[in-house]
């Protein structure tokens, strides 16, 4: 099954507002109903392959055969750009300018550098497709004649090291068909960000994804034990040891690289045995600052819960942290804000860090208010890209940004980027709702998650455009880093840019060009084009 080419997931899933919701963006936030009915698929009309029928004998070569390659409307339109929410109104719009020539499934490493290849010969630039769920701009190149490399074929768990706990995965398998597959030799990668149900492993790596119980498992980034990339100059194999001496860690260099740098063709992750009991509950602290100083305990001196979260006061009231009970949030006005805590693994080890923590957070000022607020957070963990969809056809605008930094830096940078959001969508004549949480913790700092929710502008991707620019000056200006877990893509390149510096940008730039000397991957995602 495909997702749904204009909205989230699966369409079967999707699920209308309820009426105390329609009702609150409507007094709250003064969203009208839109008028204009969005085109359908077939309503659109994709501009004519122009790449020339030799490029296309050549893909088709390189692949196996014509049936690899797909110049039909609707396979375009499929893999134009990824799933942020300006990706989202523009197609909605019937905007398909960026929309790849072709769409090319290579079944293997060879066929992708054979890709590569005839690629280069006939002046294609290519986009590694893995689940298409960037919400980065990753999907959408500066460069008008390109294919989408789509890694669907290439869905297999080619081995599992049960001695060393390890597994090598195939780039296009999807989170769910790899749990899948690990859970029938009774292991888990332990990865479940929200785009789980259509991301991929090869994604995964390319954007240093972070899932919900990274606090257990850590990111998808600190899983990765070796990597295989096709260049357009040939393979890069990486990591042939848990941990090695021997030099930089080259694997770095492909994490996070976004597929400007080669297709990551093999994954090598390390596996947990599956967890004999799960177990998820909620705790009310006071304030933001108070839950934050007690996330803060037990993320530097243990015991950590494998999942931990925390909802400011904001997120807390309006239900946001248990999106299946959005909008019947606690009703008195102090509802203080919700923290979700999880425990895996094996019955013992799980009472023994669950009773552990409840003494950690009891002192901290938490209150723990059982297991439901954490059961229902569990249900509804894939459920707000839905309520995103039904949001957009209420006429409110909803997006997501998120932003990592040190401890003593989270107060400052939490202010900074809620008020450059406030005040922007406020002058525009749309104030907003801001929301945040905490989902990532580390023993010397956290990410911060905004979800911010409005009336839509006129045009709504040019009126939260300079709200999107002013939180990304807040977050650099605060101390911040421009992502930590969606990525780079072209829509935080600039300020990527200044992050790393000069010096380190040319660096990137000297390795892009030894790798992919003719610019052909991705042209402007990652790094600027020359
Ligand atoms: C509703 C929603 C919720 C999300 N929640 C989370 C979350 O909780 N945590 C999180 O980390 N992210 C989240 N994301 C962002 C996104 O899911 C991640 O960035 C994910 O890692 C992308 O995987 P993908 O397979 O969809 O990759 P794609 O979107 O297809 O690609 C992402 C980038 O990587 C490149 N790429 C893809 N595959 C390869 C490959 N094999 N080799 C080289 N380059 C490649 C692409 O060219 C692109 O630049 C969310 C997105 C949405 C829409």
């Amino acid at each position: 099954m495909d997702m749904l080419w204009n909205g989230w997931g699966d369409p079967a899933k999707a699920a209308p507002l309820p009426d105390t919701v329609t009702g609150l963006l409507r007094d709250l936030l003064g969203v009208k109903p839109r008028g204009t009915a969005a085109p359908g698929l077939a309503d659109l009309r994709p501009p004519a392959v122009t790449a020339r029928p030799a490029a296309l004998k050549a893909l088709a070569e390189a692949v196996g055969g014509t049936e690899h390659v797909r110049t039909d409307p609707e396979s375009r339109i499929r893999h134009t750009r990824g799933k942020s929410t300006p990706d989202l109104l523009r197609i909605r719009a019937g905007d398909i300018a960026d929309i790849p020539q072709a769409v090319v499934l290579p079944a293997g490493h060879d066929e992708v550098l054979a890709v590569l290849r005839a690629c280069a010969a006939h002046g294609l630039a290519v986009v590694p497709f893995g689940g298409g769920t960037s919400v980065v701009g990753g999907l959408a190149p500066h460069r008008g004649t390109f294919v989408a490399l789509d890694l669907r074929r290439m869905n297999g768990l080619l081995d599992l090291d049960p001695v060393s706990r390890t597994a090598v995965l195939q780039p296009g398998l999807r989170a769910p068909e790899a749990e899948r597959r690990l859970n029938a030799h009774g292991y888990t990668l332990g990865h479940f960000p929200q785009s789980f149900e259509w991301a991929t492993i090869g994604g995964f790596a390319a954007a240093r994804s972070s899932g919900q119980a990274s606090a257990g498992y850590g990111r998808f980034d600190e899983m990765v034990l070796a990597l295989t990339l096709a260049t357009p100059e040939g393979t890069l194999d990486t990591g042939r040891a848990p941990r090695s001496a021997a030099g930089p860690d080259l694997r770095q260099l492909i994490l996070g690289s976004e597929g400007a740098f080669g297709v990551i063709t093999s994954v090598t992750v390390r596996v947990r045995p599956l967890p004999e009991t799960r177990v998820y509950e909620g705790w009310r602290f006071g304030s933001f600052q108070e839950g934050t100083a007690a996330l803060r305990r037990l993320a530097q001196d243990g015991p950590r819960p494998t999942v931990l979260r925390l909802s400011d006061e904001t997120e807390t009231l309006i239900g946001l942290a248990q999106p299946d009970a959005i909008g019947t949030g606690p009703e008195q006005g102090d509802a203080g804000c919700l923290a979700i805590t999880g425990y895996e693994g094996t019955a013992e080890d799980t009472a023994h860090r669950r009773a552990r923590a409840a003494d950690v957070l009891t002192a901290c000022g938490g209150t723990l208010i059982g297991t439901e607020p954490g059961e229902r957070w569990a249900h509804g963990r894939y459920s707000a890209p839905y309520l995103r969809d039904a949001l957009l056809d209420a006429g409110a605008f909803a997006e997501t940004l998120e932003t990592a930094a040190f401890w003593s830096r989270i107060p400052e940078l939490y202010t900074a980027v809620r008020t450059a959001l406030t005040d922007s969508l406020t002058r525009a004549g749309t104030p907003p709702l801001v929301m945040c949480h905490i989902s990532h913790v580390y023993e010397n700092g956290a990410s911060l998650y905004f979800t911010v929710v409005s009336a839509q502008g006129e045009d709504p991707v040019a009126h939260w455009t300079p709200a999107k620019h002013a939180a990304n000056e807040a977050v650099l200006a605060a101390g911040g880093t421009i992502s930590h877990h969606h990525g780079v893509g072209t829509d935080h390149r600039d300020w990527y840019v200044r992050e790393a510096g000069p010096l380190g940008v040319s660096a990137l730039r000297a390795v892009k060009r030894r790798l992919d000397p003719d610019g052909l991957l991705n042209p402007g995602v990652l790094l600027p084009t020359d």
